[in-house]
């Protein structure tokens, strides 16, 4: 089968909360020096590799937006048009916000922990008035500008709600651009990217729950005209260090392991 359209996801470099181990979720946490030279030396290896971004999409945190933006001076493409969504933000993780990975596999076990975190359809419980960064979240203007009025926001997210409130923006936005011939750099989340794998993979409900992204590494999907894979997708640079990085964000959510960076 003939690949007709690249296509590249990419979770966004470390943020101040990864290296905290802290779900981080809606919260906007800026980049940390690490995730500089990740989003950096990310886009380093997409210009060594000669690829040519003609559109850019971003979530409304401003993490996937520096990754975007570094990404596109480290390739002298500054100029490429860059969209921004709240469809594209990372899942919502309701009541788990700003706590620790760590510490919650102390309180609640590992298992459970790993079924907040990567199960499909499990919601954790939604965030209230009474949660210390609720009016951080529903106060700040950027989430006025959205194509919901903001009390229909959510409050918490399963990875298929994460997939039902990513899907239409994918479909009505994101699928005629790479239709029409242009090469799209979605510059997102760990769990807005697993959703759509999911989705274009076509990959079970069961088996989503082993799919874990490192921070700055670009994933190439190569498709056919109707967006199906035409080959399994690539985490593009050194194998044995994304293996590692997949290792500790597997990690984090261990009682032991997870504070480790
Ligand atoms: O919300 C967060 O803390 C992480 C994901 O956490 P895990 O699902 O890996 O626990 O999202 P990201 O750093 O990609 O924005």
């Amino acid at each position: 089968m003939m690949s007709k359209h690249k296509l590249f996801l990419l979770r966004h470099g470390e943020g101040a909360w990864n290296r905290e181990n802290r779900f981080c979720s809606w919260v906007d946490q800026k980049l940390s020096e690490n995730g500089v030279i990740e989003a950096q030396q990310c886009g380093q290896l997409l210009q060594d590799r000669g690829y040519k971004f003609d559109h850019v999409f971003t979530s409304i945190l401003s993490r996937s937006i520096q990754t975007a933006w570094l990404v596109l001076q480290a390739m002298d493409q500054e100029w490429v048009p860059i969209t921004k969504s709240w469809r594209l933000n990372e899942r919502h993780y309701g009541a788990l916000i700003g706590l620790n990975r760590a510490e919650m596999a102390l309180n609640h076990g590992e298992e459970q922990v790993k079924l907040w975190r990567r199960s499909y359809d499990i919601t954790p419980p939604p965030i209230d008035e009474s949660h210390p960064y609720f009016a951080e979240i529903y106060n700040d203007r950027r989430y006025n500008t959205c194509d919901v009025p903001i009390e229909e926001l959510p409050k918490t997210e399963s990875l298929k709600e994460v997939l039902d409130r990513l899907l239409p923006y994918w479909n009505n936005v994101i699928v005629p651009e790479i239709k029409s011939g242009r090469t799209v750099l979605i510059s997102a989340h760990g769990n807005s990217c697993r959703a759509l794998l999911k989705h274009l993979e076509g990959i079970s409900d069961t088996d989503i729950v082993n799919v874990t992204l490192p921070t700055g590494i670009p994933v190439l999907l190569e498709l056919d005209e109707n967006l199906k894979p035409v080959k399994p997708r690539e985490l593009l640079g050194d194998q044995a260090k994304i293996q590692t990085a997949i290792k500790n964000v597997e990690n984090q959510g261990k009682v032991n392991l997870g504070n480790k960076s």
